[in-house]
């Protein structure tokens, strides 16, 4: 009961989605897991988009059998690479008519520094640029599908965040866990900036904290390996920390807080740097760029 009452935050929508056409990043473990499994539950056809083919087919078997939605489907994405984004978007595009929900879930943190094939910092590359591409690309079809969401999960950990523009790959200085930071700070920017742009339509955006939670996140740090068995019992299970991605992916009637941050499925304060307009649209201008799309998408 006291470890109920410590993890907060359920989402009691019973919101059921059949019909409905979700993809979760990074489903194969973790958040990314359950929170594509409730979205099964309810009746939605749910795409699992995993780098990893056979760990994602795996779960994909665990889903169906545990809900009885066969409509479960893996497709290779990898945020590391736009090639493999741009093929994951351009085979969606191409079997689905609609999107009604996008949860960019993925997440690396305190990797030792490397990049992506693209060049880019790792995590800013895969938590940040790599879901605003996605982003771009499915939007037509989630603008087509409306009401539709996209919900980004982002962390707590913003509030440590700042966007150095003069050092987004990490080449003048780096920390692995302030990169992690940074690219979360990234995912409230952009989310605060997608609401803007898209006031007027039929598709909503929120950003989320969903708690401290045991999964493979910590697999860089044994700091917080340690931490986290120390104190497993103030640590949400990866079904709690779905809970709130689940509430802004389903809840009726939150579309006018798109835009919004949330944690423990209620309205969260962000802090000053991820409330800043002007860094939000210089940041969407900056990831414009290293992405060679349009500035006004
Ligand atoms: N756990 C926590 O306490 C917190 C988590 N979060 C956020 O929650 C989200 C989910 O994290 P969580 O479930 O905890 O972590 P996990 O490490 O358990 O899951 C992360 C998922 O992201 C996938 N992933 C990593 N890199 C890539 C890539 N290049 N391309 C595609 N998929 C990739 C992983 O795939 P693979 O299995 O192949 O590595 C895995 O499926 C993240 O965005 C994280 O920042 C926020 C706050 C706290
Ligand atoms: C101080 C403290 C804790 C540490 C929390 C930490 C270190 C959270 C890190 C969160 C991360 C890495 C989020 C990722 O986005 C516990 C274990 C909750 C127990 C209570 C006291």
């Amino acid at each position: 009961k006291i470890r109920k009452m410590l993890s907060c935050g359920v989402c009691t929508s019973n919101v059921q989605l059949s019909g409905k056409v979700a993809i979760v990043t990074g489903a194969n473990t973790g958040i990314g897991k359950e929170t594509a499994k409730d979205l099964a539950r309810r009746g939605a056809r749910v795409y699992l988009a995993c780098r990893d083919m056979q760990k994602g087919e795996l779960v994909a078997s665990e889903i169906q059998a545990t809900t009885g939605n066969s409509q479960v489907l893996v497709r290779k994405l990898d945020l590391a690479d736009t090639k493999s984004i741009r093929a994951f978007a351009e085979g969606f595009l191409a079997e689905e008519k609609y999107l009604h929900i996008l949860i960019n879930n993925a997440g690396v943190m305190m990797c030792p520094y490397s990049k992506t094939a693209d060049g880019f910092e790792m995590h800013f590359g895969v938590n940040h640029l790599g879901h605003f591409l996605l982003t771009h690309l499915l939007l037509e079809k989630l603008k087509e599908s409306g009401p539709s969401r996209v919900v980004n999960v982002s962390s707590l950990a913003h509030h440590l965040g700042r966007i150095h523009f003069h050092n987004l790959h990490g080449e003048k200085f780096y920390s692995g866990g302030l990169a992690y930071c940074h690219s979360k700070l990234a995912n409230i920017l952009f989310t605060k900036e997608l609401a803007r742009r898209l006031k007027g339509s039929r598709v909503t955006t929120y950003s989320v904290h969903p708690g401290t939670v045991h999964s493979e996140l910590i697999r860089h740090s044994t700091a917080l390996k340690w931490l986290w068995q120390l104190f497993f019992f103030f640590i949400k299970t990866p079904q709690q920390g779905a809970q709130t991605s689940l509430y802004c992916a389903v809840t009726e009637g939150i579309e006018g807080l798109s835009g919004s941050h949330f944690s423990d499925c209620q309205l969260a304060w962000v802090s000053s740097q991820a409330g800043n307009e002007t860094i939000a649209r210089r940041l969407w201008d900056v990831s414009c760029d290293l992405l060679g799309l349009p500035m006004d998408w």
